[in-house]
């Protein structure tokens, strides 16, 4: 082991109580983004962490990008600085500190935003894998450096923000302006913010999917009614929203819009045996999906629906009647959420464009006297770059100093809108260094972090930048 990691690691270990607090503390403030009334939680959450960092001596900007819309601010961006030694390597680490929705009435076992740690040693808490975990280990990091005495590697950039989980509005620009300015000195970039493809073996991650958001709005009736007085009488807007959404996927996964699939590159012999090498079992995707109730039966169709063909989505229906019990209401207006994850070579405009062809054509074959209004709600492209970089070695090397296993280069179904913006402004090579596990339930119920990936998920980022700092500069 190199002889400083060793002290750093048992700093981490020794500060693993108050590194779980961190995130108690974190957990506890209900950042969602999706959700006006919960901004100022989202706010709070920057000023958590801007006092954690400020506190560590690291210095923050807050960035504001203005209005969300008329009446809500955008939640600040933090741009971070931790060290200015010229001598040192500049690496940017990018996170983002708002969450998913969460209600306990959705099926959580405890309080979503009360961070419960089991018997298992598994840690409980809406964001603690998505993405609180991870950008609380770049400054836990910071922290056991500091405490232990051991001289901080590199010059640590930070950009977090508070509006991934709704587009990332407004961060596209700010990168742009700041590329050459608070990010001139860049040499490298890490994000960890995705997951493990199984629940033991660390994975290195070098292509995201995109993602296409979209609302369709049917609405008719003044208010909403009463389905005995009205109901045969009045064109409903659910049986027209349901009949369009319908027609948008079937169930083997296939997506139904003309057109989407002419945009996907096909495959490449190099591509096809990649799958093989993959440390990945249908039992992983059981495990994760908590259900048999797969699609494929074996792993590489599996793999390839995830990481290198479109999907879509049917998210839910926004002024639906959904809660316990039967209401007999006649709904007066619905928006029905769906999503695209796209991938190379689609192009967000194109796929745009066949979803609204596509779902008007659909409403007007129903020849209904209801309105019907199309919502692109945000779009983020997909990313694929080379691991063959020196910035995947030194991940590689600190994966396997700490995990003892070399991990597996992945992509991942997810999407993280900026990472092709920071690859593109800054010119740079871009890793994803992901700390948690395919069982994790980011975006579900009863999301978790295991202790075990925290704790040694920090020993492994401050091992990144030890390595990343001495590896040796190829390209
Ligand atoms: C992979 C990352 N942790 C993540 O969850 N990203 C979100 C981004 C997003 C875009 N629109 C809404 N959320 C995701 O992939 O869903
Ligand atoms: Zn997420
Ligand atoms: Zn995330």
């Amino acid at each position: 082991m190199a002889p400083v990691l060793e002290p750093y690691f048992k700093q981490v270990d020794s500060m693993a109580d108050s590194f779980i607090d961190r995130l108690r503390k974190a957990v506890a403030i209900p950042s969602i983004s999706a959700d006006a009334a919960h901004r100022p939680a989202v706010v709070k959450m920057a000023d958590f962490l801007e006092n954690e960092l400020t506190t560590l001596g690291a210095h923050v900007e807050r960035r504001y990008l203005g209005e969300q819309h008329p009446g809500l601010d955008l939640p600040p961006v933090l741009l971070g600085r931790y060290g200015d030694d010229p001598k040192k390597r500049s690496i940017l680490v990018y996170g983002h500190y708002d969450v998913q929705p969460a209600l306990k009435e959705d099926g959580w076992a405890t309080d979503p935003f009360t961070l419960h740690v089991d018997e298992k040693d598994r840690m409980f808490g809406r964001g603690s894998t998505d993405d609180k975990g991870p950008v609380l280990g770049w400054i836990n990091a910071i922290e056991a450096h500091k405490k232990a005495g051991i001289e901080f590697p590199v010059n640590l950039l930070m950009c977090f923000e508070g509006m991934e989980e709704s587009g990332s509005e407004g961060l596209d620009n700010l990168i742009k302006q700041e590329a050459q300015v608070f990010f001139k000195d860049v040499d490298a970039v890490c994000i960890s913010d995705n997951y493990w493809l199984g629940a033991e073996k660390p994975c290195l991650t070098y292509g995201l999917r995109g993602v296409s958001y979209f609302g369709i709005e049917v609405s008719g009736p003044g208010q909403d009614l009463h389905s005995g007085v009205y109901g045969g009488t009045v064109t409903e807007p659910m049986t027209d929203l349901i009949n369009v959404m319908s027609t948008l996927v079937n169930n083997k996964g296939r997506i139904l819009i003309p057109g989407i699939y002419d945009q996907v590159a096909p495959v490449t012999p190099e591509e096809e045996a990649l799958y093989a090498d993959i440390a990945f079992t249908m039992q992983d995707l059981y495990d994760g999906i908590g259900s048999k109730t797969a699609i494929f039966d074996d792993t590489k169709s599996t793999l390839m629906a995830r990481w290198r063909n479109p999907s879509l989505s049917l998210h839910g229906v926004e002024g639906a009647f959904s809660a316990e019990g039967a209401k007999t209401v006649i709904p007066a207006k619905v928006i029905g959420k769906f999503s695209i994850r796209t991938v190379p070579d689609m192009d967000p405009e194109k796929v745009e464009k066949l979803v609204q062809q596509h779902v008007e054509w659909e409403f007007a074959k129903l020849n209904s006297n209801n309105t019907f209004k199309f919502h692109p709600l945000h779009a983020g492209k997909w990313w694929v770059s080379s691991p063959k970089h020196w910035n995947f070695t030194a991940a590689a090397k600190a994966v396997e100093q700490v995990w003892g296993v070399k991990p597996d280069m992945t992509r991942e179904g997810g999407s993280i809108p900026v990472t092709l913006t920071f690859e593109q402004q800054t010119g740079k090579n871009v890793l994803l260094l992901p700390m948690g596990s395919s069982t994790d339930a980011a975006h579900s119920i009863n999301e978790k972090l295991d202790k075990k990936n925290y704790i040694q998920g920090t020993k492994m980022l401050g091992a990144y930048l030890h390595f990343v700092a001495e590896e040796p500069i190829t390209e």
